[in-house]
């Protein structure tokens, strides 16, 4: 504590990704078909492995299809593409997610240019990319959508707001800075290099941090009552050997924040929840283009002619 204040409202992220996992249940069972994911993941990273495993279980408990195609570290970036592409080809596939970072030897840019973007459930392709800047429908990046909807589920104000970003990652800041444009906030983007980070920080309303530095932000950083959300885990170590997870806010920040996102238990379920979201957001379109190709067509899913209104005749 820093202050006579009361310690901020915690954002618990559990509460929130279930209300959006109950909405992404609901759509799915809305659907003709069962939500299909696939995994990509290189390499031995442990990290990683867990993410996907998290995920692909997540996935699972939600009655979704998902498969995991763990590949070799010495995979090349051709073998990368090749995989990718039979994906993309294969019609029972909604989402294909490349877990990142790839090992170094791999492009991830040129592999994230690979997918289709109707499967780009991560929302990272280009197409994603500009779709989000020109402010129309599309696949959103999993981390900044779940922040959106983190702070939908607690009723925090977003439009008219000062929103304060630190951190540029095409992951996380910059996607978050196009959602918040577009939800009509006001949107400074900041990072580690930003000159005297501080004076930035104390203008917002709604501070965001993803810069990836354990503690990067102090209490002396953040305007009194402002809603905090700390999207960065660390992975610091303990006395006894043991690794600990962090954020990138100092835990004095609840003397003085408003309202403040914990680490773990935040950002990160909400994460692995809209991932589920776009995976259904993703079966959805692809059924409905199916469907509407079918009606100008005049053919069903079986060949046979449709009715005068598309439907299927039996
Ligand atoms: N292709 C992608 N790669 C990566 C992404 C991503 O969105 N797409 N994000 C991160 C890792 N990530 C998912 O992949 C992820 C990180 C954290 C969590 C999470 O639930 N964290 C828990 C703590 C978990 C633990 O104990 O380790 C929490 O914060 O409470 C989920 C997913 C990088 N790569």
């Amino acid at each position: 504590m820093t202050s006579g204040r009361a310690e901020a409202r915690t954002l618990a992220g559990p509460p929130a990704a279930a209300e959006l996992l109950a909405r992404a249940a609901a759509l799915a069972a809305t659907l003709p078909v069962t939500p299909s994911i696939a995994f990509i993941r290189v390499g031995d990273d442990p990290a990683s492995e867990s993410y996907v495993r998290g995920k692909a279980k997540k996935a699972v408990e939600l009655g979704l299809h998902s498969h995991v195609y763990a590949l070799p570290d010495d995979t090349t970036q051709a073998d990368l593409h090749a995989l990718i592409g039979t994906l993309n080809a294969d019609n029972g596939v909604h989402g294909v997610l490349l877990q990142l970072p790839l090992p170094a030897h791999l492009n991830a840019d040129a592999a994230l240019a690979c997918l289709d973007p109707r499967k780009d459930v991560d929302g990272l392709h280009p197409v994603s990319a500009g779709l989000l800047w020109q402010g129309q429908p599309g696949l959103r990046p999993c981390t900044p959508a779940g922040v959106m909807a983190l702070l939908d589920h607690y009723r925090l104000p977003v439009a008219g707001q000062h929103a304060v970003i630190v951190g540029r990652s095409a992951l996380v800041g910059r996607p978050l800075a196009g959602l918040l444009l577009n939800a009509d906030a006001t949107v400074t983007v900041a990072h580690r290099a930003t000159p005297d980070l501080g004076t930035v920080t104390r203008r917002a309303d709604l501070l965001i941090v993803a810069a990836g530095h354990a503690h990067l932000i102090t209490p002396d950083m953040v305007r009194p009552g402002a809603t905090v959300i700390d999207v960065g885990i660390n992975r610091v170590p303990t006395e006894g050997g043991k690794a600990r997870l962090t954020g990138d806010v100092h835990p004095d920040v609840a003397g003085v924040a408003g309202a403040l996102t914990p680490v773990p238990g935040g950002v990160g379920p909400m994460t692995v929840a809209q991932l589920m979201m776009n995976t259904v957001q993703a079966a959805q379109n692809q059924t409905a283009q199916v469907q509407a190709t079918q009606n100008q067509t005049g053919q069903n899913q079986v060949g046979q002619p449709n009715g005068a209104n598309g439907e299927l005749l039996r």
